[in-house]
């Protein structure tokens, strides 16, 4: 049986990808600081370890305690906005966890890692689709850590050996309805969460940034990817390792776009409630389109999303009517 290392794996998405590889027979190791992950979101893995990346000494012993095959790394800061304002925070976490890592898995011998990117390392898009081999010029620095440790991981393996899948996510959403587990971050940035917590009642209306894009109806398109979905991409990723592939960058959507409006209108209907919507001005560096080519993943790994929206927002629901209060209650 193959142990897997996820840090990150008290995340959304982290949490996502430990149940499924408890349910593929995988044994699962996580190592998360609980900074904006819930341990209650961790089902089934063998060990959770409570601590940070960064802190060399933690992954030693994590690496020497296990015979670890190999890595998916979720862990990170993840607000755009914030990451603006505080670039060193994010530089500081993102890429010196990255560092550390990557040490542990180089003093210890293990040569395979999947890691989390993002849609953010293209920045301003050139064309739609977006493909793998587009520009990639990040428009804040979370982008930019993310292309940064991808850039890292493509030295590491000319260095060490270590081979890598980076997977560029588009938007990331929905729940794992069997599993129990969903999204909870505090603050929540995400659209469709907040259009939930709108349907709730928690919140008087959802805004709606900018209705004066270059779109059919004015507001910012997105693609739209359920986290089972992403989470599928990682084992196929990891098993394509195993087989001896080589490092490569994948971009992980849907290869749809729906706009703001689209997904309110989405979720009215799911929900059966009104859920009021404020047109409010644009926010800062949101680019009008991004969509995903998912051909090269289709291609060489073998993913093909199944999820499309309807599912994506009814599991959202699911989850946020399940949990008004998260993890908490
Ligand atoms: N959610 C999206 O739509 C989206 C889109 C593109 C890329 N991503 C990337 O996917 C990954 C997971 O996103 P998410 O939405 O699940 O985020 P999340 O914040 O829910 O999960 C990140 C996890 O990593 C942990 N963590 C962070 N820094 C750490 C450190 N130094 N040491 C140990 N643990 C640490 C956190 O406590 C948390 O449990 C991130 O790397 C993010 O950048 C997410
Ligand atoms: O209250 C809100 C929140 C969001 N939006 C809009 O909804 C769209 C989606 O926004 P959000 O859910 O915040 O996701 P993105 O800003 O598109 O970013 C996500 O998707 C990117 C890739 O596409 C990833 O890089 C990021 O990590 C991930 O957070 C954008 O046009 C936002 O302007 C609103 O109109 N109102």
């Amino acid at each position: 049986m193959k142990t897997i290392l996820v840090a990150g794996g008290a995340g959304y998405i982290g949490s996502h990808m430990v149940a499924l590889l408890v349910k593929r027979g995988y044994e699962v190791v996580v190592a998360d600081n609980l900074r904006t992950g819930h341990w209650q979101a961790v089902k089934g893995a063998r060990k959770m370890y409570v601590g940070d990346l960064r802190d060399g000494a933690f992954l030693h012993q994590i690496f020497t305690e296990n015979k670890i095959d190999g890595v998916i790394n979720f862990a990170a800061f993840s607000l755009v906005g914030e990451s603006v304002t505080n670039p060193l925070k994010y530089y500081g976490n993102n890429v010196e966890g990255a560092v550390s890592l990557l040490s542990a898995m180089q003093a210890h011998g293990v040569d395979k890692i999947v890691f989390s990117s993002t849609a953010a390392a293209y920045g301003e898009p050139e064309k739609q689709p977006i493909e793998e081999g587009d520009r990639t010029e990040p428009t804040n620095p979370y982008g930019a850590t993310k292309l940064a440790i991808e850039n890292m991981l493509k030295w590491c393996d000319c260095a060490y050996n270590i081979r890598y899948v980076a997977l560029r996510y588009f938007n990331a959403a929905g729940s794992d309805t069997e599993a129990g587990i969903g999204e909870d971050h505090n603050p929540e940035s995400h659209l469709i969460p907040l259009v939930m917590k709108t349907a709730l009642g928690q919140r008087d209306h959802i805004g709606i940034f900018g209705e004066d894009y270059p779109t059919p109806d004015g507001t910012c398109v997105r693609d739209y990817i359920h986290v089972k979905d992403l989470a599928e991409a990682h084992l196929l990723a990891l098993e394509y390792l195993e087989r001896g592939g080589s490092s490569d960058v994948f971009n992980l959507g849907n290869g749809a776009g729906y706009s703001v409006r689209e997904i309110i209108e989405t979720a009215r209907r799911i929900t059966g409630k009104e859920i009021k919507a404020v047109v409010e001005p644009r926010r800062g560096g949101d680019p009008s389109v991004l969509i995903a080519s998912n051909k090269k993943a289709a291609e060489v790994l073998g993913w093909k999303p199944v999820l499309g929206l309807d599912q994506i927002v009814s599991d959202a629901w699911a989850w946020h009517s399940g949990h008004p209060n998260g993890y908490e209650g």
